[in-house]
């Protein structure tokens, strides 16, 4: 196994992520480092969709062999994965689930049988019937909003699998110590390691500060209520700082798990009302079916460098939309 090594760039941090995220993309494991605050230790990463009998027999020769995998909150309520406790007692809210063997794995514990587990749970179209309750692998719930609303193990992984263009789910376990003390490799270690193995090393922190850069900053400047007419329903207004480009979310009843639709500007079809494209058409209809049905939430997304022609001319989806769209939802949430 050999990654490419990192780029020379001016920001460390970034060329450790970028180093990772590659490694990532190639179904490698890498190594990611805990806040000091959590005892820096250093887990092996695996996209769960890159789950083989082979990486996990890697992960299990290696780690406490604990495996768990991060997914989406949606992820865990599509699947029936509840929290083991509600009222759990660990000091940092860690949100470990019911465990889980897939269905027609044998006994669940082998490195084939989890790595089968552990794929079923990265796919998008599996269903809670697939999983035999408990079992071998432990899913942990990663907050919505990933890094920037809980800085955790669980949330960075999530995030490391989205920044790969991946699906959103990553199996991790903490690293053993080289020597047979019975602690897990802290310190300088997990680095060692990654450089032993030639896999790529990051810590928690370097992917906070890369989100912190990338991510659009908004203000909310407006919350009303929409008016008699329309009970339960308000209009969140944003701006961002960067660029001042002003977003309207219209939210019907409670924000938490509400279906989102989302609709970028278009100065034809929403601010001229011109009947050249469909874009008027189908924001109403996004306001219409959020509003009737009583739950949901439209977002209409401006963009700063918005052309009078209508965007939809122009086929493909600008990653800025979702990115605001997702910090709207994010803070909508709360
Ligand atoms: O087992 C754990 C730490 O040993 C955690 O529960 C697990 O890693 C989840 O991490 P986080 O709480 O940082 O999301």
């Amino acid at each position: 196994m050999s990654v490419e090594a990192p780029p020379a760039v001016l920001d460390p941090a970034a060329g450790r992520v970028q180093h990772a995220l590659r490694a990532l993309a190639a179904g490698e494991p890498i190594v990611l480092v805990d806040d000091v605050r959590r005892g820096g230790e250093g887990a092996l990463v695996l996209p769960a969709g890159a789950a083989t009998p082979h990486w996990i027999a890697f992960l299990v020769r290696h780690t406490t062999g604990f495996l768990r995998v991060a997914m989406e909150e949606e992820a865990c309520d599509r699947l029936e994965l509840p929290l083991m406790r509600r009222d759990r007692t660990d000091r940092f809210g860690s949100a470990l689930c019911v465990t889980v063997d897939g269905a027609d794995v044998g006994t669940g514990i082998s490195a084939t049988a989890r790595a089968r587990t552990i794929k079923a749970l990265a796919r998008p179209d599996s269903h809670p019937g697939e999983f035999i309750r408990p079992g071998h692998v432990v899913p942990v719930r990663a907050r919505n909003g990933g890094l920037s609303a809980r800085e955790g193990r669980a949330e960075a992984v999530v995030d490391l699998m989205r920044l790969a263009a991946l699906a959103p789910a990553g199996v991790f376990s903490e690293i053993v110590a080289s020597e047979l003390t019975g602690e897990t490799a802290r310190g300088r270690e997990p680095a060692r390691f990654a450089a032993e193995h030639e896999l790529a090393c990051v810590s928690v922190s370097d992917v906070v500060a890369c989100r912190r850069r990338s991510d659009p900053q908004l203000v909310r400047t407006g919350d009303t209520p929409a008016g008699e007419a329309f009970p339960g329903v308000r209009l969140v207004t944003y701006r961002g700082t960067a660029d001042e480009a002003g977003h309207l979310a219209i939210v019907a009843g409670d924000p938490r798990g509400a279906p989102v639709v989302v609709h970028r500007e278009c100065v034809d079809g929403n601010v001229l009302g011109l009947s050249t494209c469909d874009c008027g058409i189908r924001w109403r209809d996004a306001v219409e079916s959020v509003v009737r049905s009583g739950r949901g939430i439209a977002i209409s997304i401006r963009l700063p460098d918005a052309s009078p022609a209508c965007p939809a001319r122009d086929l493909g989806t600008d990653p800025r939309v979702a990115a605001v769209a997702e910090r709207i939802v994010q803070d909508l949430r709360g």
